[in-house]
């Protein structure tokens, strides 16, 4: 029996929004960690004067402002950086952050080096968490328990941290697989890009940013039209399909084009977006000046750069590997073939440049035992794809019921195979199916909520939670209808009156949409 290596657990905080104090407080109140007295304290409070050597300190903080301590970890930060040697003190370090600002984890990364360099022992790695935070935890404490309770080398393989990938620093990911799911037009691809050692960490929900290179045919055309070769290369890295308003109103005034002045007003709103479906700059160009009115040079100027396309992915954290479930739209335009970009690179490249989004709206509930009804047409079912291979992964059994809507059965049922064995193994308890062109009438989602009804209505008053995912035109306000519609729906206050039952969903947490 191993013994332990500590006798006090002083658990010191910096938090300006209460994040990392939570975790300390519940950190502080594991059972496993008693016998070691844990206290938790703002970090300001804890004294390294006279540290003695047999009491560990476990620092859990976020980083604020330009990776900045907050405010009630300054001090700490000062006393260490005062100290001119700290051989005899034996630590743990949680840093909770968000990628998306520069200096990721600053604070404690400057912490950890601060402290090692004074001879400080790190017992475990460093924790570098996002806004998935809570995940991290849960992975780090029990192994911080098992090295304090005399296994010092049970955190050894455990790196949590998460690497600030972004749109100037993306992570160049190989594509390893792009199968077709589906028989018909447009086709469904099953993307599969390798992560593996690449430091990027995500949940079931959380999205991914694909940042797809232009299309050399169309930097070909470009230069064509401008008679300037040198536009392919100029362009190279500017976002030529989604045409900002900006552009538009540059190219009016450039060319004086009545046409694209009128689709600029605001009571023309719908038929610009009908104009700009599917169109790309070249088509905005030969439709709207000549190049002489907007010189190269000007245009390059205008133009934004690139702008990443987002996907919800369709694996689970632990997975080693990015799934992606997307639709290859195609069509011709002006004699031109036009496909969608990303997924006509996902499709096409041997390697895609990407980084990862926390989407904590969409992550499983916390309560291990809240139900789930998951409902997705077409594309729509990459993550609840995720969320189910994640409880699949996690061994978590819940009441399950996934409504899937495409157009028919024989040919558009995306990943039959997987969820028909899920259903089988129990992991989904209901697998309903709308094929909206198989039967006589078209037949929806929302008809199939209807259909089920009471089985539904149950799932509900139990405390489900609703996951949507698919097209925002179509889905938002047919679901929103066929919920309310499940008559005598469970009452939840004396509010409930007021409002509908969709409503009151939303107002409890229990409504996840991702809706594009
Ligand atoms: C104004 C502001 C500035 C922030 N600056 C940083 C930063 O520089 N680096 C970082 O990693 N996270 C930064 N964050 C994210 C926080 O560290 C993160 O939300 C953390 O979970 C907050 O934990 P707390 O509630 O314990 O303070 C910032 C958040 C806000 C609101």
């Amino acid at each position: 029996m191993p013994s332990a290596i500590a006798k006090r657990l002083i658990i010191g905080f910096g938090s300006e929004s209460g994040n990392a104090r939570a975790l300390a407080r519940q950190l502080a109140a594991l059972p496993g960690l008693q016998s070691f007295g844990p206290q938790a304290l703002p970090l300001n409070e804890v004294s390294l004067a006279g540290w003695d050597a047999q009491d560990v300190l476990v620092i859990l903080s976020s980083s604020f402002g330009d990776g900045e301590p907050p405010a009630n970890a300054e001090g700490f930060l000062a006393s260490v950086q005062q100290a001119q040697a700290l051989p005899g003190l034996r630590y743990a370090l949680f840093g909770l952050g968000d990628t998306g600002y520069p200096q990721f984890c600053g604070f404690t990364k400057k912490l950890d080096g601060a402290l090692q360099q004074r001879g400080a022992q790190p017992l475990l790695h460093r924790v570098d968490a996002d806004a998935g935070y809570p995940a991290f935890f849960a992975q780090w404490a029990p192994v911080l328990q098992a090295v304090l309770q005399g296994q010092p080398h049970a955190g050894q393989d455990l790196k949590l941290q998460v690497k600030a990938y972004g749109e100037d620093n993306a992570y160049a990911a190989r594509i390893l697989e792009c199968r077709q799911l589906n028989q018909g037009a447009p086709g469904a691809f099953h993307v599969r890009l390798a992560s593996e050692g690449s430091g990027m960490h995500w949940r079931a929900g959380d999205t991914l940013h694909v940042l797809p290179e232009n299309d050399p045919a169309l930097l070909d055309a470009i230069a064509q039209w401008y008679g300037e070769p040198a536009a392919a290369d100029l362009l190279r890295h500017k976002e030529l399909r989604q045409i900002s308003k900006t552009v538009l109103r540059e190219l009016a005034r450039a060319s004086g084009h009545e046409r694209l002045k009128t689709l600029l007003k605001f009571s023309q709103r719908k038929e610009l977006e009908a104009y700009l479906w599917g169109a790309d700059l070249l088509d905005v160009l030969q439709d709207f000046c000549t190049p002489a009115q907007l010189p190269l040079a000007e245009l390059a100027e205008l133009l934004s750069p690139r702008l990443p396309r987002a996907y919800s992915i369709a694996s689970h954290g632990q997975a080693g590997h990015l799934d992606l479930c997307i639709r290859a739209v195609q069509h011709e335009r002006q004699g031109r073939q036009r496909h969608g970009m990303a997924t006509h690179w996902l499709r096409t490249a041997p390697t895609v440049r990407v980084y990862c989004r926390a989407n904590p709206g969409f992550h499983l509930p916390a309560d291990a035992q809240a139900p789930l009804l998951l409902i997705g047409t077409g594309t729509g079912i990459a993550p609840l794809m995720g969320l189910l291979r994640e409880m699949q992964h996690s061994g978590q059994q819940r009441k399950t019921c996934l409504i899937f809507g495409e157009k028919r059965r024989a040919c558009d049922f995306l990943y039959e195979d997987e969820l028909t064995a899920l259903h089988q193994q129990g992991q989904l308890s209901t697998l309903i199916t709308a094929f909206s062109r198989d039967g006589q009438s078209k037949y929806y989602v929302q008809h199939a909520i209807a259909d089920h009804a009471l089985h539904i209505r149950q799932l509900l008053a139990d405390g489900a939670h609703i996951y949507l995912c698919g097209n925002k035109a179509h889905l938002e306000d047919a679901i929103a209808q066929a919920i309310n519609a499940l008559d005598g729906a469970p009452q939840a206050d004396a509010e409930a009156d007021a409002q509908t039952l969709w409503q009151r969903l939303q107002a409890q947490g229990r409504l996840h949409q991702e809706l594009y």
